[in-house]
């Protein structure tokens, strides 16, 4: 049902669903997947790249959701690809997370719409039965680091502008319990506790003490090591590995399964408080603020 939707909303937006088909394909060379996906096929190496291009900061709109959701789904039924590596067009940004204007000024069904796309996003990533590398070349706040979080593997950038974390306590806002689960699956209760509540951002030496990312590198060797990571990875038999990843967090999937529908009231009834959209709002006044 929620692919259903979202290829109601790639239509909507005028995305062709043709040409996004063969951008995931098994060719060789380097396709356009769609507006704000591009997919680098290595069929030999059974390796695609995802690289995220929704100027200018990678947020998940809507649409960006939705291309991502579809590219993930034909990767996956592809059996050509056992492994991929997410990362970013634009050196700097991995992603601004959630996109605020989603989230503000508009209609309860709006906000449904939303937040099933992101469900639906993070269940695709969380299960999946691919091996999922972040190269994580820029900073990555909140739904950004969720992306990260719902990988196996996690390799940043050295650089101290690039931070990571869940920051949704600064804008006022609630990480949602399978944002949490997520976190303390991976860096466990205490540490998820005060990151969460204090909505830290961790620059890249800190990251990696939390265990929020698993390796800093250089930022040229970003992609080189996620390569490397997913060949180590490839040469363990893939239903053993599969099993195993399934049996660590379909748990955690489970529980939001399970809850789908009352999360998405929870987030429309949530959002749409006008206590709420004003903090977006002030939050948004400051980031156009920071420029001048
Ligand atoms: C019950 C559950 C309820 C709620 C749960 C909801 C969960 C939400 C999770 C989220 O993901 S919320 C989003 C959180 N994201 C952020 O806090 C990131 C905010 N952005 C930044 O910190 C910075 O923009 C950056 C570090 C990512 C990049 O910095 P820089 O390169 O200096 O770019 P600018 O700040 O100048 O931004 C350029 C441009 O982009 C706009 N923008 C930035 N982030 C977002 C965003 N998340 N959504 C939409 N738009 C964004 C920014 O306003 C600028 O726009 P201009 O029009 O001024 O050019």
């Amino acid at each position: 049902m929620a692919l259903v939707a979202a290829r109601g909303t790639l239509l909507r937006a005028g995305v062709r669903l043709g040409t996004e088909a063969a951008a995931c394909g098994r060719n060789g060379t380097r396709r356009s997947a769609s507006h704000r996906v591009l997919v680098e096929p290595d069929a030999a190496a059974g390796i695609a790249t995802i690289k995220f291009k929704n100027p200018p900061v990678n947020s998940l709109t809507l649409e960006f959701l939705t291309e991502l959701i579809i590219c993930l789904e034909k990767l996956e039924n592809d059996k050509t690809f056992r492994g991929v590596i997410l990362t970013s067009n634009s050196p700097g940004i991995f992603s601004a997370g959630l996109d605020l204007r989603e989230m503000c000024g508009k209609n309860p069904a709006h906000y449904a719409e939303y937040w099933r796309a992101v469900q639906e996003l993070w269940l695709k990533l969380y299960v999946s039965n691919m091996i999922l590398v972040a190269a994580i070349n820029g900073a990555s706040p909140a739904g950004g680091c969720l992306m990260s979080l719902s990988c196996d593997y996690r390799v940043l950038a050295d650089n101290p502008r690039y931070k990571v974390g869940l920051n949704e306590t600064l804008l006022g806002i609630v990480a949602p319990f399978w944002f949490r689960d997520t976190l303390v699956n991976t860096i466990g209760h205490r540490a998820s506790e005060r990151a969460l509540q204090l909505g830290l951002l961790f620059p890249p030496a800190e990251a990696l003490q939390v265990g929020m990312v698993d390796q800093v590198v250089p930022e040229d060797q970003v992609h080189s090591t996620a390569l490397s990571v997913i060949t180590q990875w490839l040469a363990i038999p893939d239903h053993a590995r599969q099993l195993t990843k399934s049996m660590m967090r379909k748990a955690t999937t489970d529980n939001l399964i399970k809850q789908r529908e009352a999360d998405i009231q929870n987030f429309v009834s949530f959002i749409s408080r006008d206590s709420i959209q004003k903090s977006l709002q002030m939050y948004i006044e400051k980031l156009k603020q920071k420029k001048s």
